[in-house]
């Protein structure tokens, strides 16, 4: 029998999904030290939504469940390690991802009467009403799932693909391929679909390089870093814990046109003559600079106050020698650079933003050394720390680059991406614009009074610039 959490779902079937022909063979696969980095991050949830008008329950049960689950099998075959858990044995340095037979992917299957349309728009809508579509990723002491997944019905409007991913197994572009993987092969009506070499995953850990051995000085960091809860139990795998209240924020959507990028991008050329850096105005500059401003202006209070400013960057062009596109794992490491308020509160807070991010792509423009690397854990943590005792924290999720639309599983693109963890963490979202190439979509999780100051200041500066 169903069973409602809340008043607008009910649970049809928690069943598990375990890869196609279920290979006997055991295997573990280490963690770099680009994966102990994430080690006890709250996962990542992302909701791609697609729209299906005629969708019964019928047709969703006879035709689209089968389908998904049976090419969710298929995709698993290519991405064992998916299957299998994050586990710490006793006699080892490190966790591992450890894969047995029998082993599977745990999905969820619900039924939602909540609005399709509102949750899809880009409207001002409650941060807590996405909860109930992204699944419970299981995380105990010593065992961890690498995803979990939910698929949801909204009778007559269509279904949402909910996915919660460890962010100490892979990145945002290894969850981008995955997701393009399944819908590649759920798409393809063959009786043996197969995935072509970009959707291929590889799993060669020799690509990482790491000599000194950085990987175990990241685990060291968060065994000293974990709090008094765990004293009892330092290898424990739990995760931080969230330390946000998401049934007091909104979400929403906000949308950069080319044309507005264009224009930000020409009124800081105009501007910026005198000046010595030289400016790198990608779309991912511009947009953050004009966010991140309006961000901090709708925060308000001192203009003294601490802003950290911080990206994370896709190490896998950037290593020497590169790692290739298809890497599945993480290859990706954060920057962060801390600032006063005042830099982005004042008038030219675009551009001060534009040049701070610009000296520190800049830094990354020949490549990545692992130079330092044995500290960058250290420093995010006391920005951590920083942020947790007030410091406005201006980050990323998600990024311009994943094509994040462009998951087809049969029943056209998503009508919606959104990544939902962004509640917890405070970053904002980004995607490429659904609608037009060069477009950005900007996802957004704030204070109801924060929202409504952010968003007039949006529209506003926007006008002021075409
Ligand atoms: C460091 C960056 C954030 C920002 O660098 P830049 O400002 O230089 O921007 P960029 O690399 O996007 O592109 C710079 C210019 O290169 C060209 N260019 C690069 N890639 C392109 C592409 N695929 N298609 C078209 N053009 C491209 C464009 O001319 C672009 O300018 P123009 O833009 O003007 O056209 C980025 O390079 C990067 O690493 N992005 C990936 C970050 C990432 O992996 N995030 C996820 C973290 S995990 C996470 O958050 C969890 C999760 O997602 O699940």
């Amino acid at each position: 029998m169903a069973a409602t959490i809340d008043n607008r779902i009910k649970i049809h079937e928690v069943t598990r999904i375990t890869p196609f022909s279920n290979p006997t063979a055991e295997f573990s696969l280490p963690l770099t030290l680009f994966d102990t980095y994430w080690l006890k991050f709250l996962p990542v949830g992302r909701l791609f939504f697609y729209q299906i008008t005629e969708l019964t329950s019928d047709l969703f049960n006879s035709v689209v469940l089968p389908k998904l689950k049976h090419s969710l099998s298929l995709t698993l075959l290519h991405y064992l390690p998916l299957a299998g858990n994050l586990m710490w044995p006793e006699d080892t340095a490190k966790p591992a991802i450890y894969y047995f037979p029998n082993d599977g992917v745990a999905v969820t299957i619900a039924e939602s009467n909540a609005d399709f349309n509102t949750l899809c728009g880009d409207g001002v809508r409650e941060a807590v009403e996405f909860r109930p579509l992204t699944p419970h990723l299981s995380i105990s002491d010593d065992k961890a799932a690498p995803i979990s997944i939910q698929i949801t019905l909204f009778p007559n409007q269509g279904f949402c693909i909910g996915i919660s991913i460890h962010h100490a197994i892979f990145d945002g572009r290894s969850s981008a391929m995955f997701m393009k993987s399944w819908a590649c092969l759920c798409k393809q009506d063959e009786e043996n679909p197969s995935l072509p070499p970009e959707l291929t995953p590889s799993f060669d850990r020799t690509v990482i390089k790491d000599p000194k051995g950085i990987d175990l000085v990241y685990v060291n960091n968060w065994l000293a870093f974990t709090g008094s809860d765990s004293d009892q139990n330092k290898r424990s795998l739990k995760v931080m814990p969230s330390i946000v209240d998401v049934n007091k924020l909104v979400r929403a959507t906000f949308v950069l046109t080319r044309q507005h990028i264009k224009k930000l991008r020409d009124k800081i050329l105009s501007a910026s003559n005198v000046n010595e850096v030289k400016l790198h105005l990608s779309t991912f500059v511009l947009t953050c600079a004009y966010v991140y401003t309006c961000m901090a202006k709708a925060r308000g209070g001192e203009s003294n106050r601490d802003v950290l400013l911080v990206f994370t960057a896709d190490y896998r062009n950037r290593l020497d020698p590169p790692v290739p596109a298809n890497y599945f794992g993480n290859c990706v490491g954060s920057h962060i650079t801390n600032v006063k308020a005042r830099g982005l509160m004042d008038e030219t807070g675009v551009f001060f933003v534009a040049e701070k991010l610009s000296v520190m792509i800049k830094e990354i423009e020949n490549g990545i050394t692992l130079e330092g690397f044995e500290d960058k854990l250290l420093k995010l943590m006391s920005l951590m720390k920083q942020a947790v005792e007030g410091a406005q924290g201006l980050g990323v999720a998600g990024s311009i680059r994943f094509d994040v639309y462009g998951s087809d599983f049969g029943w056209g693109r998503p009508k919606k991406v959104e990544i939902v963890s962004i509640d917890t963490t405070g970053a904002i979202s980004l995607a490429e614009s659904r609608d037009e190439d060069g477009g950005v979509e900007i996802g957004l999780v704030l204070s109801q009074q924060e929202m409504e100051i952010f968003s007039s200041l949006f529209e506003k500066g926007l006008k002021d610039i075409v």
